[in-house]
């Protein structure tokens, strides 16, 4: 009698586009690859940022990521800032995209200005032992814990979809990662807003001010059994397939519960050393052990969220509306 064949089980990744309004930042995270000196660097300009935008219609990206250094809160320049970013994601969303915004740490009103032209948001806790103050944060006072998850906590208030995440390997311990993972699953149990959590291994690039021992990448499947124990189901666990890129990690990565690869995108601005391989052979390797590499937008259930008219009119162009037939 032959065995009833499993299902492939599926697993999601974000077709996406990464644009940066600037590469300028106040903070000087020690392991960061992505910052340039204030003064030093162009901000990218709306004209750019149309033709970047013009150019990838009708190809495959469905998000629009934007990642940025960050201005100081009392900075003079803050707010022309927190409106350049704003421009992007509109001009994003206007050229038929779903932005997805983390520029680091907002005020309230910061925050409610922006998710009106984005799908989704996302700040990656990074880790919540206040002791990497003393080290790799030393200068970065957008890394305060505390201010952090209480990004979290105020994107839950507002009721919008979020993405969070640990960096592993900054020199935290087994207990900072099950505190971490504690304090983002009471965050969903009281707002029910965290769709993923990224679980990034440190790589060390070519520019970093100070550069770390790599995550031991063979640890990472542990770190994700022990984020599937802590987390609960309705969030997903996504890992960087182009950090991970070692084919038997990654599928260990998966057979512990990590179930989404995040954004694959032409060129990774935060880790610029590390390309991904192409999206055939990912899927190649991943049909080989029964999974199904799909592409997935980057709101997971809008239907649990409320959007701008704005936002809400470009989802419904994305998402088929079931006809009778299929219901
Ligand atoms: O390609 C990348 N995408 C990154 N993403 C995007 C992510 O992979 C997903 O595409 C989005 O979250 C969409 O759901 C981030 C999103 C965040 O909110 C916070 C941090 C990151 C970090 C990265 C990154 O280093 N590289
Ligand atoms: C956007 C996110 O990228 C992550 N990030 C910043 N620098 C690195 C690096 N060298 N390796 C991996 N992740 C990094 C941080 O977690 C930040 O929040
Ligand atoms: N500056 C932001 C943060 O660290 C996002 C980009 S990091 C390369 O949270
Ligand atoms: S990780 Fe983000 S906050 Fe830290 S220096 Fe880099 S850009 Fe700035």
């Amino acid at each position: 009698m032959a065995l009833p064949t499993m299902a492939p089980q599926r697993i999601t990744y974000s077709p996406a586009f990464t644009l940066v309004p600037t590469y300028e930042c106040f903070n000087r995270c020690t392991y960061c690859n992505f910052r340039q000196e204030i003064g030093q660097a162009s901000w990218l300009s709306i004209d750019q940022a149309t033709q970047i935008l013009k150019s990838l219609q009708g190809k495959e990206t469905i998000e629009i990521l934007i990642l940025s250094g960050e201005v100081h809160p009392q900075s003079r320049h803050r707010s022309t800032w927190v409106d350049h970013s704003f421009h992007i994601a509109q001009l994003a969303l206007e050229y038929g995209f779903l932005p997805h915004t983390n520029i680091g740490p907002l005020s309230r009103l910061e925050m409610e200005k922006l998710r009106t032209v984005n799908v989704s948001m996302g700040l990656m806790l990074e880790q919540l032992t206040p002791t990497l103050l003393d080290t790799v944060h030393r200068h970065a006072p957008s890394k305060d814990p505390h201010l952090r998850l209480g990004q979290l906590e105020q994107a839950g208030a507002l009721g919008i979809p979020f993405t969070t995440g640990l960096l592993l390997g900054l020199g935290e311990t087994a207990q900072d990662w099950q505190d971490t993972l504690g304090a983002i699953a009471a965050s969903f149990h009281r707002w029910g807003h965290i769709q993923e959590v990224i679980l990034q291994p440190y790589r060390s690039g070519q520019t970093q001010l100070a550069p770390l021992p790599d995550f031991p990448l063979d640890q990472l499947p542990q770190v994700v059994a022990i984020a599937r124990s802590i987390l609960p189901a309705e969030i997903t666990i996504q890992i960087p397939p182009n950090l991970v890129n070692h084919p038997g990690i990654l599928l260990d990565c998966l057979a512990a519960g990590a179930r989404d690869l995040g954004g694959i995108v032409p060129q990774d601005h935060v880790n610029p050393d590390y390309d991904h391989a192409p999206l055939s052979i990912l899927k190649q390797l991943l049909a080989n052990q029964g999974w199904q590499l799909q592409p997935r937008f980057p709101v997971y259930t809008p239907w649990k969220f409320q959007f701008s008219q704005e936002v809400q009119d470009r989802l419904d162009t994305w998402y088929q509306p079931i006809s009778p037939d299929q219901a």
